[in-house]
């Protein structure tokens, strides 16, 4: 159970004089139950990665295997792929189209054949804290987090094993973050494998993730949370990396051995 990245290589417009190399060589294996953050610059190739992970772009080079299917193999249905693989993108609100919240959630199952019972919509409901008479509304007229937890649960509702988070903090207020974490913690204990691309690795410090550091398409980092703040300081800040003051002391608690103490700071 797992996706695999093996050598991929993506380049927009190859061939053409406006070819922009996005990524180069990278390599990757998201395991079962894991939580991934994908981090760098803009234009470090984060959304390119995303996109190949579910097969949204074909690698020009290299393979991705999800759960053995290859992507660019023709003999996969890449439907099945895309099933296994929620992707809920930047703004995903901007994509709704449909007259009630009901019909926006109920869209991404339909899609795959798959009939929800109004249990199941509320046990969604309740997993991202809206109440069930939000059905009925027009979704254009709730507030941006609820319009989030909306596109949310249009993902959570066809049960993707992989759900991926492109910067799902952007725009939001602080309690709204906090119940985005709290429902990203719910799917780490129901087994999902997350996989969050984000600016932003203080706000997912405590999920201790698995972290890839981009920086021009290139891997810069690959690993544990904890080797990666202590990676040197010039280099993560070349990368846009910038460790905030809780996670600097975590740091020095960390390269002091103190592992007591930075637990303590990891849970202030
Ligand atoms: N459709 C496209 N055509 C040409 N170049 C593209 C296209 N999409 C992205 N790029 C380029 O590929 C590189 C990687 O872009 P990508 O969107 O993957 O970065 P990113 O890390 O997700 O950035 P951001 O954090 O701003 O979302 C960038 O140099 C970008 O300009």
């Amino acid at each position: 159970m797992s996706i695999k990245l093996e050598n991929v290589s993506y380049t927009y417009g190859l061939n053409t004089p406006f070819e922009k190399e996005a990524l180069f060589e990278i390599n990757l294996e998201i395991n079962k139950g894991d939580i991934w953050l994908i981090v760098g610059h803009t234009g470090s190739g984060k959304t390119t990665l995303i996109s190949l992970i579910n097969g949204l772009l074909l690698p020009q080079k290299g393979d991705v295997k999800v759960e053995g299917m290859s992507t660019k193999n023709r003999k996969v249905n890449i439907k099945d792929v895309r099933k296994k693989i929620g992707i809920v993108f930047q703004y995903a609100e901007s994509q709704f189209f449909l007259p009630t919240v009901k019909e926006e959630i109920l869209f991404g199952p339909n899609n795959f054949g798959i009939e929800l019972t109004d249990e199941q919509i509320k046990y969604y409901l309740d997993l991202v804290n809206l109440p069930i008479d939000y059905l009925d509304k027009n979704p254009f007229e709730l507030s941006g987090g609820e319009m989030r937890k909306v596109a949310i649960i249009s993902i959570l509702s066809y049960n993707p094993d992989y759900i991926i988070f492109d910067e799902p903090t952007v725009g939001l207020d602080f309690n709204t973050k906090q119940s985005i974490f709290s429902l990203i913690r719910n799917l780490q204990d129901l087994g999902k494998t997350i996989i969050v691309s984000t600016h932003w690795i203080n706000e997912f410090s405590n999920f201790k993730p698995k972290v890839l550091l981009l920086k021009e398409g290139r891997e810069l980092f690959k690993g544990e949370f904890d080797d990666f703040i202590q990676m040197d300081e010039q280099l993560l800040f070349d990368a846009g990396i910038i460790l905030d003051e809780k996670l600097q002391l975590y740091k020095c608690a960390l390269k002091k051995g103190q592992k007591e103490l930075a637990e303590k700071i990891s849970n202030l």
